[in-house]
């Protein structure tokens, strides 16, 4: 830390001051560091240090600029900047504006939302320019930016321990322990983002279709719907999704008579992370049908004009069948939870076959430790997983271990009863069907995939292996 009268002092340098980078800014100069920002639109700038005089008790630790000469010059030296711009063109544009004013030795961090590869190109290209490249995935959203996020910084291992006490200071604390650690190298921060985010659409997708069971099926009014969220929230599956569901539902509209929820547009966007995680699950045949689940239902939600015209021409239940509303609401319980834990367990999973995969050697402990508090998917599931991790470092799906499995045998039952129901009332869930399916495929020794075997070898000679001897056969099939 230093006196930020002084020129050249400031500890970190933060490009891009939307919505992460000034609270962000305002994090760390309220722990006492000296922040000197840059953004393109000078009304950024003016509106951080605006922030800065109504809510630090030291406004001088920000300086914002528009000009990157005198940003650059107020910045300690080794120096340390952090982008918070758009993934995508912004970062590699922003990186080349930099480049000529950057020193070797100096340090880079990308705080966006990048794709792996992308950081492992730019890793490459600044490591040949002696410049020390960070990918660092930041959660929270804009709360946790302000108040502590949950930080997943990986790449140039030389830039941890100057970048260490800032960001430990920056991120949120779980027993006082900050939810930051350095992951690795290359580009392990940004795919143990991309990860989180997979996990993210899954639990939201849960999360929504609870909503739809208590909402179309149940017939629940929002107040009661937030109270039966708010009891879940205080259990063990309580975290961050679940609390912000008690408050949207609470939530009136500000523009008209009633709550703000039923009158928003049931058509979901995204940018990509979701999408990516599905793509390396499946290149790295990982099963994540449930994260898969999640995303397609993003794009199905998203084609409104097909659904509505769908909902004229296809038939399905006319009426819901009756059942005892207590009873099923301890099923969905039930349901949610053993879901979410799967939802989990399979981007951890892929965590796991990434890590032997690229060679990252991640601690899969380290990264449930860092999610359980500042980042969207913080939960009380998380501590189950930390354990399985401190327990046995290298399992390949925490399934296998015995106390985490414990839980999902007690509420599978649920999940199947909440499964049953729902395929009768022809109310569409499909991440909870992913989570039934995928859970009963795992815990099954024995599948259908004999016949699939058989099938293919039928079709295009690929041959199969027999269970009563060693080798590959291949049968003409269908001559007698
Ligand atoms: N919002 C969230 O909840 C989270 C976002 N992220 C990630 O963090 C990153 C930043 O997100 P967020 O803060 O929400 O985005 P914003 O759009 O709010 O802010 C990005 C800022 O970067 C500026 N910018 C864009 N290009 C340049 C450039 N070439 N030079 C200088 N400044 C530039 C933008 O200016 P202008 O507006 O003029 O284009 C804008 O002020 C993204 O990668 C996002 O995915 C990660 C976690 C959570
Ligand atoms: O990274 C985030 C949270 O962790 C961002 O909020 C991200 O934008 C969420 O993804 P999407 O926009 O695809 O829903």
């Amino acid at each position: 830390m230093t006196d930020p009268k002084s020129p050249a002092s400031a500890d970190i340098g933060l490009i891009g001051l939307g919505v992460m980078g000034a609270n962000l800014g305002l994090n760390i100069a309220e722990h006492g560091f000296t922040v000197s920002g840059y953004d393109q639109d000078p009304g950024k700038g003016i509106r951080l240090t605006d922030a800065a005089q109504e809510q630090l008790s030291e406004p001088e630790r920000i300086k914002a600029y528009s000009d990157i000469v005198p940003f650059i010059a107020a910045l300690r030296r080794p120096r340390a900047i952090l982008m918070l711009v758009p993934a995508g063109a912004a970062v590699d544009t922003v990186t080349e504006a930099l480049s000529p004013h950057l020193d070797q030795g100096d340090i880079l961090i990308d705080g966006g939302n990048s794709h792996f590869r992308d950081t492992e190109r730019r890793l490459q290209t600044l490591t040949e320019q002696n410049i020390h490249f960070v990918g660092m995935g930041v959660s929270g959203g804009e709360a946790g930016a302000r108040h502590g996020p949950s930080l997943m910084p990986g790449g140039d291992p030389a830039a941890w321990e100057r970048l260490r006490p800032l960001l430990e200071a920056a991120a949120a604390k779980v027993k006082r322990e900050p939810c930051v650690g350095w992951l690795g190298q290359g580009s392990v921060g940004h795919y143990v983002k991309m990860v989180h985010n997979g996990i993210e659409y899954g639990l939201m997708q849960l999360i929504a279709e609870s909503y739809d069971l208590m909402h179309r099926g149940l017939g629940l009014s929002q107040e009661e719907m937030g109270a039966i969220y708010g009891h879940w929230a205080q259990g063990p599956m309580g975290g961050f999704l679940l609390e912000i569901t008690v408050d949207i539902l609470g939530q009136q509209d500000p523009l008209g008579e009633g709550y703000l929820l039923c009158k928003i547009l049931d058509s979901a966007h995204q940018k990509g992370t979701g999408q990516w995680t599905s793509q390396e699950s499946l290149a790295l045949q990982v099963p994540t049908p449930l994260i898969n689940a999640a995303v397609t239902q993003r794009v199905l939600s998203a084609a409104k004009a097909q659904r509505q015209q769908a909902s004229q021409q296809l038939g399905g239940p006319i009426e819901l069948a009756p059942i005892d509303q207590e009873t099923f609401l301890t099923h969905l319980g039930h349901a949610l939870q053993g879901a979410m834990q799967l939802t989990y367990t399979q981007g951890m999973h892929l965590l796991q076959a990434a890590n032997q995969h690229y060679d990252y050697c991640l601690s899969l402990e380290l990264v449930a430790s860092i999610w359980r508090g500042g980042c969207i998917i913080r939960s009380q599931l998380l501590e189950d997983l930390r354990a399985v991790y401190q327990r046995n470092p290298d399992l390949i799906n925490p399934l296998l271990d015995s106390d985490y499995g414990a839980a999902l045998t007690r509420t599978q039952e649920g999940l199947r009863a909440v499964v049953q129901a729902t395929a009768c009332w022809g109310l569409p869930v499909p991440g909870l069907m992913a989570a039934l399916g995928y859970y009963d495929s795992y815990r099954s020794s024995w599948l259908p995939a004999n016949l699939l075997q058989a099938q293919r070898d039928y079709f295009g000679a690929h041959t199969f292996q027999r269970i009563d001897r060693e080798g590959n056969f291949h049968l003409e099939w269908g001559k007698k």
